[in-house]
């Protein structure tokens, strides 16, 4: 299993099980078993661009990873789930990718280029990544306290109430992040099954966050998945 976050705040409680391994794709990774997976865990950097490149590099080296999982903290929208709790991705989507004429926005099928190569039988892709129905059993088995949302990830991250309930409604999303969208588009490209788990840090929208109880909330699930609790 490959696991990626972004900061280093995200990954303390699960770096202590693992062997530091040098750098993949100029990113600094670790090894080792957390439980009955075998796992690499690579930092990734804050944004998309930066998720995509080091998975990209993981995948292109690791030939034996079977599974790609994000972690993180996220903030979540409003009458979405409370500071601290963890949640597993149904599905994420590129939440600000598409076009913008008169101020009205539309998602990326105005644009009418799906995102990966088409492939028989299947939609075409856009903006939305769907999660490993399989892994999601196997994290809410494993955590009972795991709920599940749909991930927005954005570039630009929001500001205020108001900029947070215009992509919560988009998206019918519950929780808002940076990354997990890309590492989900890099993962389909390769044939891995994905999925994401986050810890909510803050209310969308309100720019104080507590990263250590988001994070650690994300870790403690993936550590209870793994056998570790
Ligand atoms: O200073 C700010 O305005 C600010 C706003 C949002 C997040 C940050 C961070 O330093 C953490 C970024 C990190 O955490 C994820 N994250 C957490 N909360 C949010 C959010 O409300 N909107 C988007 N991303 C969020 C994100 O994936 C980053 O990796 C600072």
């Amino acid at each position: 299993m490959l696991i990626t976050a972004a900061m280093p705040a995200e990954v303390e409680l699960i770096i202590p099980h693992l062997k530091k391994a040098g750098n993949l794709g100029r990113r600094p990774f670790w090894h080792g078993r957390l439980g009955k997976e075998k796992v690499w865990l690579l930092l990734t950097g804050l944004g998309m661009v930066n998720a995509a490149q080091a998975v990209t590099a993981a995948l292109e080296n690791l030939v034996s990873c079977r599974v790609v999982l994000n972690i993180g903290c996220a903030g979540a929208y409003e009458s979405g789930p409370g500071l601290g709790q963890a949640v597993v991705a149904e599905r994420v989507v590129l939440a600000d990718m598409g076009v913008v004429e008169k101020h009205s926005w539309r998602d990326l099928s105005a644009i009418k280029i799906p995102l990966l190569p088409l492939t028989e039988g299947q939609k075409p892709v856009f903006n939305v990544f769907e999660c490993d129905p399989g892994l999601n059993r196997g994290f809410l088995k494993s955590c009972p306290d795991l709920t599940t949302g749909v991930f927005a990830t954005v570039n630009q991250v929001s500001g205020d109430i108001e900029s947070a309930r215009v992509v919560a409604r988009r998206w019918q999303a519950q929780l808002e992040d940076m990354e997990t969208a890309a590492v989900a588009q890099v993962a389909a490209l390769y044939q891995k099954p994905f999925t994401s788990v986050r810890g909510v840090s803050n209310l969308a929208g309100d720019r104080h966050l507590d990263l250590k109880i988001g994070a650690e909330a994300a870790q403690r699930a993936v550590l209870a998945y793994c056998g570790l609790n």
